[in-house]
This record gives C-alpha cells, sequence and structure tokens, in this order.
C-alpha cells in the first residue's frame, strides 16, 4: 500500500475543467498564462489594452512587447473589447500588476457572467490602503469566488514550456469541504494542468498572496546585498530570515505558515532570490552597486511589485504587529534614501534572537554594526 506524507492513500478524483478561460491582461505573465491555458485544452481570450500586441498574438501568435520570440500555441484568440473577452466565459484569470486591480475589476463587474471565479495573478498589496488584492477584488465583485494564483514562475520559460508549478488557491464554502472537486480552486487547477505545468490546490489564499507579495521586498534585499559585494551565505541567511517573515505575517492575517512553506512561498522566494532574471532581485543589485534608481534598467519602465510593495508590507506588519526587520531595511533604502551598508550592517547586529521555537529568547549583539565585516566596504 502507498501512503503519502499526510499517512494516507490518495484516491485521485475527477474535477471538471472550465470549458472557456479568460486571461485579462497581455504582458508577460498574462501571455504566458494563455499559453498555459490552452495547451491544456481550454478555449482561451486574452485580453489586451495594446491594439498592436493583440494585433500580433492574433496575426503572429506572438507577444513582441513582452514576450518577444516566443511562439505561442494555436488558437488563443486576443480581445481588446472587455465586454466580448468576458462574454460566456468560465473562469477569469487577471493578471494585470498589482496597482491596477482594483480599476480592473471595476471594468469586469458589469461583464462577468454570474459566479465566475476570479484568480489574482499579480503579487502585491494594494498601495494606498494596505489590503489584499482578493480583499480589493472581493469587495468589487461580490458573489465571485475570488482567489490567487501564484508561484515560482518566470514568465518566459512558463512560455516556453519549461516544468512549472504553481499554487491555485480559493476559499473554501462548506460546500466545497463537502466536495472539493467541485471548488474553483480544484476546477480552474484541472483547467491549466499538462505536461509542464502543474497546478496544487489550496484553500488559503492569504498565505499564498502574502507569500507572492513579501517574496519580492525580499528579493530585493538579496539584490542588493549581492549587488554591494556580500556572498551567497548572507543571501541564504536572508531568504531563511525572510521566510520567516513572511509565515509570520501570514499567520497574523488569517493566513497558514505551512501555505508559506509551499511554492507560492519558499519556491517563489528560493527563485526569485537566486537569479538576475527577476525584476526585483536586479533593482537590487543595480542599486546595490550604486546605480541610481532612474538609471536602473537603463532607465526602462519596468514593474518592481517589490519597490511599490516595500511601503504596503511594512503598513501592514506595523497594523498588525509584526516585526519584519529586512522588509523595513528595504523599505528605509528605497524610500528614506537609508544608506545600504549601513542599514544592513544595523540588521545584522540586531540584538541574538531564538529560532522560532525560543521566540522569547533576545540577546544583546555585542558587535558595532561599523565593524561588522562585508558591510559599508569592509569585505576584503
Ligand atoms: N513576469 C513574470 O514572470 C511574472 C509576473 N507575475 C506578476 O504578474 C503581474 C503582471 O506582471 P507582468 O505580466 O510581468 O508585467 P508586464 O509589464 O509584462 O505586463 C503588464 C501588463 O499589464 C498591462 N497593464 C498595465 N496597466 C494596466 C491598466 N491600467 N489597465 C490594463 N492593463 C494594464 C500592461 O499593458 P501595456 O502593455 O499596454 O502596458 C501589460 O500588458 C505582476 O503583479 C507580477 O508580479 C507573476 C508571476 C510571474
Ligand atoms: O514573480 C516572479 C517569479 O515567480 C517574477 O519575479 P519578478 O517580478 O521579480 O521578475
Amino acid at each position: 500500500m502507498r501512503i503519502d506524507n499526510r499517512g494516507v492513500t490518495p484516491v485521485p478524483a475527477r474535477a471538471e475543467p472550465y470549458r472557456t478561460i479568460t486571461v485579462i491582461g497581455a504582458g508577460s505573465w498574462g501571455t504566458a498564462l494563455a499559453a498555459v491555458a490552452r495547451r491544456a485544452g481550454r478555449e482561451v481570450r486574452l485580453w489586451g489594452r495594446d491594439p498592436d500586441v493583440i494585433d500580433a498574438v492574433a496575426r503572429q501568435r506572438m507577444n513582441p512587447r513582452h514576450l518577444p520570440d516566443i511562439a505561442l500555441p494555436e488558437g488563443i484568440v486576443a480581445i481588446s473589447d472587455l465586454a466580448t473577452a468576458l462574454d460566456g466565459t468560465e473562469a477569469v484569470l487577471l493578471v494585470t500588476p498589482s496597482r491596477t486591480v482594483r480599476e480592473i475589476c471595476a471594468q469586469l463587474a458589469p461583464h462577468l457572467p454570474q459566479g465566475v471565479p476570479v484568480a489574482l495573478c499579480a503579487k502585491g498589496i494594494e498601495a494606498e490602503t494596505g489590503l489584499l488584492l482578493g480583499e480589493v477584488a472581493g469587495s468589487l465583485l461580490p458573489g465571485h469566488p475570488v482567489g490567487a494564483l501564484s508561484g515560482p514562475t518566470f514568465a518566459a520559460e512558463t512560455a516556453r514550456g519549461y516544468p512549472t508549478a504553481v499554487t491555485v488557491a480559493f476559499p473554501f464554502s462548506y460546500a466545497d469541504r463537502l466536495s472539493p472537486v467541485q471548488s474553483p480552486a480544484a476546477r480552474l487547477a484541472i483547467s491549466l494542468s499538462s505536461e509542464a505545468f502543474r497546478p496544487y490546490v489550496s484553500d488559503d489564499p492569504v498565505g499564498v498572496e502574502i507569500g507572492g507579495a513579501v517574496k519580492n521586498v525580499i528579493a530585493i534585499a538579496c539584490g542588493m546585498m549581492t549587488g554591494a559585494g556580500f556572498a551567497e551565505n548572507t543571501r541564504a541567511a536572508l531568504i531563511a530570515r525572510g521566510m520567516d517573515e513572511m509565515k509570520t505575517l501570514a499567520a497574523a492575517l488569517g493566513g497558514r505558515r505551512e501555505t508559506v512553506t509551499g511554492l507560492s512561498g519558499a519556491g517563489d522566494l528560493t527563485l526569485t532570490c537566486s537569479s538576475r532574471t527577476s525584476r526585483n532581485m536586479s533593482l537590487g543589485v543595480q542599486l546595490g552597486q550604486g546605480i541610481p534608481r532612474d538609471r536602473c534598467f537603463d532607465g526602462r519602465d519596468v514593474v518592481v511589485e517589490g519597490e511599490i510593495n516595500a511601503r504596503s508590507v511594512n503598513d501592514l506588519a506595523a497594523r498588525v504587529g509584526v516585526d519584519m526587520p529586512i522588509c523595513e531595511a528595504v523599505f528605509r533604502v528605497l524610500t528614506q534614501g537609508a544608506d545600504i551598508g549601513e542599514t544592513f550592517a544595523r540588521l545584522w547586529a540586531r540584538p541574538i534572537e531564538g529560532e522560532p521555537n525560543m521566540l522569547d529568547l533576545v540577546l544583546d549583539h555585542p558587535a558595532d554594526p561599523a565593524s561588522i565585516r562585508g558591510f559599508g566596504g569592509h569585505a576584503e
């Protein structure tokens, strides 16, 4: 008998896929997800606001602006009219940057067929209100299940068909608990799965959202230290301690710590903090190298969610009384012009703490931040 890691023998059950999926946002991740859904056999509509992009997807099966040189599968219907894109659709993936979620939900509301689930694929927290994107969308789309799709997913890799895994999370209603295969999370997961795309099902969108939003800020921290010349030990420490910040915030907001150890937390944190393909990591590297913000990315306007979210994460942490020193350090560098070396040296010289099972233990740290090797130009 095969026993899985929960101590039970799993029996595969059949979930009914959604027939038609509408992807809102024809940027790099929206286009990649449209390719995923199409490869999984769905009828796919991709809505974007840029007529040139829509035209190129329709005629050339390419998105030259956001995913150049990647051939998209046949059959994605590219549409620039929102009502047409949503007419009769069965599920929606909302894939525009976090700052646009409120405005886009307001535009969707009059056209969404009754009860259609909406999965948020942006990674962020609303800057002005500190609300999770699920809270924003939930308030504007009453009657629609609102969830999140998130994980370690560089868009170009997913679009090229490299194996990718994500978490799909929706709150479970009473009926979903009785019959999990009929939940929007299970149905959307099965609707998107194919050889190269493997979704995992979750009922904890809060934990998933927090992982996606906070890992971007931690990636900026890792980038800053890498750019400033620190080595791998330091980055690994930031990843591990960053995980702890993510877990604590998720738990304080009603999410689960275990969710943060999954794909949308640990998985995405590892990916984003390890590669300069990440725009967040890359921004941090450039700032760590001393490049002024307006010259980063050669002056191009690039979506860097962690830069916008450093403030919202910091505010949210303060509101719920969670200590997030790494996120706070990034916030101070980005918004208060704090010096990177000095800020991170202070982080290292904080009082010595216990690991999570010994949280009450706090000891004086003997080091003077200015003498910590590797910070502020002390590395040999
Ligand atoms: N790229 C990636 O690897 C991944 C990204 N994500 C998340 O997905 C979200 C989107 O990022 P990504 O696709 O990379 O970004 P891109 O910059 O590639 O694309 C952003 C898209 O959003 C559109 N857009 C921006 N503002 C508006 C608006 N007000 N109304 C309608 N459309 C708008 C842009 O349109 P236009 O082209 O006209 O400017 C563009 O199509 C982010 O939250 C990101 O964190 C998540 C996983 C992976
Ligand atoms: O979220 C991502 C990978 O999972 C993309 O990361 P960046 O936004 O930092 O490029």
